[in-house]
């Protein structure tokens, strides 16, 4: 397989919602059909929400999906930056099993992600699909630069999931996280990744081009990537 990173260009962000929500159907039905039941991280954040709320309203046999997000803000269930927690409140109603990666808060991040990394085992590898997000900083999932930048990126093929404190703390949700790694991201099935605004474009167009040698983890993260890549962007 060979790189092939895609974009996808949309007027506004209902169109990018709309065809967002087709693409992840797609794929949850095509799981569904080759091996009756679908396993899909979804990004956290806001920049996606629109496109799960049309997702929910897609005839699925939802019982057979398996949801996790890409990554999750340490806090605890119900707190308004638990990315699982919005998930659930759409999908759960679905039937869907939306799988929470960090069941309760705990100031020990790095135990955190061994459990989330320990979770992963009961799931069916490889993902069908992974989506991602990306930050104004360049943060994909839950990767930030800081101490745990390494492991997330270079840990054994097998981690997929670490604790991670980001450094500088992102200013929107200043908390410590648990993500997928880089691993656990590019041996999905395929990668789509929403975002609005020509701030993030600029940063992920930059980042392609650096490759490897970028200063932004999703420039790191699709560096030498073999599988599938879709960028869906509006304004
Ligand atoms: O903190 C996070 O940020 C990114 C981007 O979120 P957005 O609100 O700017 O779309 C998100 O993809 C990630 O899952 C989340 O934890």
């Amino acid at each position: 397989m060979t790189t092939e990173i895609e974009w996808w260009e949309y007027d506004d962000a209902a169109e990018l919602a709309d065809a967002v929500a087709g693409d992840i159907q797609f794929v949850i039905e095509s799981a569904i059909d080759a091996r009756g039941s679908a396993v899909i991280a979804l990004a956290g954040g806001k920049t996606p929400l629109p496109a799960y709320a049309k997702l929910a309203q897609a005839k699925l046999d939802w019982k057979r999906v398996t949801i996790i997000p890409s990554d999750e803000r340490i806090v605890p269930l119900g707190d308004a930056l638990s990315n699982v927690t919005a998930l659930g409140k759409t999908f759960i109603p679905k039937g869907a099993r939306v799988m929470p990666i960090v069941p309760k808060a705990t100031d020990d991040y790095k135990t955190a992600g061994r459990s989330a990394d320990a979770l992963m085992q009961d799931l069916h590898w490889p993902l069908d699909l992974c989506v991602l997000g990306v930050g104004g900083d360049g943060h994909t999932a839950s990767i930030f630069t800081g101490p745990d930048y390494d492991e997330a990126l270079n840990g054994p093929r097998e981690r997929r999931a670490l604790g991670v404190m980001p450094d500088p703390l992102p200013p929107e949700a200043p908390v410590a996280r648990v993500t997928l790694s880089r691993a656990g991201i590019i041996t999905a099935r395929a990668l789509l990744i929403a975002v609005t605004g020509d701030a993030k474009r600029k940063v992920i167009e930059d980042a392609i081009s650096e490759g490897a040698g970028s200063p932004y983890p999703i420039g790191r993260v699709l560096a030498d990537v073999e599988l599938p890549v879709d960028i869906h962007w509006a304004p």
